[in-house]
């Protein structure tokens, strides 16, 4: 495997590390002070769920600084990074040429509350990849991506009911928390409290990838539904991959009965390929002779700011010509399209070219692989799924089946194996989501020093798995 990080060699990152932020070990903080710390005035000691290890035990690794494929904790301690700032960092940490773009904006002013031509160009490089996105709107995050379109879907239709699919996750949108993947799953919360029913009574949650169940909810309330909103492969109840014709059927019924599809590309855009999961699900239905499909809408992020705070809607200029200036849906933002996050999110797609997409898809293909001949020499039944460049891994005999298809089937894996595997892992010097129910994430920094480290690491860790019991 070739090193095509823009990097330099694992030796070179790591002097250069050394010397940036002193030699591991060096770090003279401890992640249990630091911890302890933090829960005294943050709640949880963390400022997102999923950081806390609840579902893993132990202290957060709090981290120092991130470079490469690597991630050095306040103890100067060094991981390899499996979670890529749960997916922005496509090209690794702190990529010299982000970084540089980064810095050259910040020279020129934080934000200026104006529109600027940055996002101009942010704007007409989404739409290079993803043509359908005619108009752009940026804001910050995904939530707000995935919320201005489901405002905009109601504000065009005139109706409020939203489908969503159980185990999916599209932010912490209240509409959109019932039966939520990534931490709302990872707690085994059944939602969030403080939504309240009158929200909780417009959502209609359905299983995944089971067409004849959102046949069935337009026959009986199809007049009274706005949109459908998917994850265009889902990787926050593990990987669970839409089966042959899912995304296509959504098109065909919402259309049928006047609904909008949104496509929430937030996780999967820009980072499976260069035009996200549409991009690729297209080029394959295409190579079969259909005629590929479209959504009304796309929601974007991660990847689309390179690390800082950027996400974007996209869709037809029919549809998004109804958002305000131009149209009665109201969207605003103090912050939105800020040309420092802006100029990260642009530096970020320019470098993202075929061979990157080439080597994320290379390293999933062989930690993916690595990963699955682990747990099978450990004896340790489980099913490895994998959309693209993302993977996870279930643990229990239940997933070894015919393959996890929806979220009854996610929850009903050995969640208690993934406790000790990760924390074998973690002592082996790898950093993996601290929860079951989140996809793996490589980058193209990932160089075979990096993957070595991890593959060398899977034979300890999945005995480990296959040894654990309940709590
Ligand atoms: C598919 C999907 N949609 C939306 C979001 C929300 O994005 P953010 O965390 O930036 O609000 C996420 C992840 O967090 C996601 O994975
Ligand atoms: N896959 C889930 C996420 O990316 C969530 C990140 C966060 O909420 O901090």
């Amino acid at each position: 495997m070739t090193d095509t990080g823009g990097f330099g060699t694992a030796e070179a990152v790591q002097a250069e590390n050394a010397a940036l932020f002193g030699a591991p070990g060096a770090g003279g903080a401890d992640n249990h002070a630091a911890f302890v710390r933090a829960q005294a005035v943050l709640p949880g000691g963390v400022s997102s769920p999923v950081r806390a290890y609840g579902s893993v035990g132990g202290d957060p690794r709090f981290l120092a600084s991130a470079r490469g494929p690597y991630v050095t904790d306040v103890a100067g301690r060094e991981y390899v990074d499996l979670v890529c700032s749960w997916g922005p960092a496509l090209l690794g940490h702190a990529h010299p040429d982000v970084v540089a773009a980064v810095q050259e904006a910040a020279a020129r002013g934080l934000s200026f509350g104006a529109p600027t031509l940055g996002e101009v160009e942010l704007a007409e490089e989404i739409r290079r990849r993803v043509p359908a996105a005619e108009r752009v709107r940026l804001v910050s995050t995904g939530t707000e991506a995935t919320m201005t379109a489901i405002r905009l879907a109601r504000g065009v239709t005139g109706r409020d009911v939203v489908v969503k699919f159980a185990g999916c996750y599209h932010g912490h949108v209240d509409a959109l928390l019932a039966e939520a993947g990534s931490g709302v799953a990872t707690l085994a919360l059944p939602g969030s409290a403080g939504v309240t029913e009158a929200t909780a009574a417009e959502t209609l949650v359905l299983p995944y990838n089971d067409l004849a169940a959102v046949e069935a909810a337009f026959a009986e309330r199809g007049s009274e539904i706005a949109a459908v909103i998917t994850e265009a492969s889902p990787a926050n109840m593990g990987v669970v991959p839409p089966a042959e014709g899912f995304n296509e059927g959504l098109r065909r019924i919402t259309a049928a009965h006047g609904a909008l599809l949104v496509l929430d590309e937030v996780l999967t855009g820009f980072r499976v390929g260069p035009s996200g999961w549409w991009g690729l699900e297209n080029a394959a239905l295409r190579g079969q002779g259909a005629d590929g499909y479209t959504p009304d809408l796309f929601t974007f992020g991660k990847v689309v700011g390179g690390g800082m705070p950027v996400a974007a809607v996209g869709g037809p200029a029919t549809v998004m010509d109804q958002l305000a200036p131009l149209g009665p849906v109201y969207q605003a933002g103090t912050l939105s399209g800020n040309p420092v996050a802006v100029a990260a999110g642009l530096a970020t797609l320019r470098l993202a070219d075929d061979a990157v997409y080439a080597r994320v898809d290379e390293v999933a293909g062989v930690l993916s692989s690595a990963v699955g001949a682990a747990l099978d020499a450990a004896g340790l039944p489980h099913r490895v799924q994998r959309a693209g460049s993302l993977f996870s891994v279930f643990f229990g005999d239940l997933a070894a089946s015919a393959g996890v298809r929806d979220y009854a089937q996610a929850q009903a894996q050995e969640t208690f194996r993934y406790r000790a595997f990760f924390h074998a892992m973690l002592d082996a010097g790898v950093s993996l989501p601290p929860s079951v129910f989140e996809a793996w994430f490589v980058s193209a920094a990932h160089d075979d020093a990096a993957v070595t480290r991890i593959l060398d690491a899977f034979p300890a860790a999945a005995r480990a798995a296959a040894k654990a019991t309940p709590d």
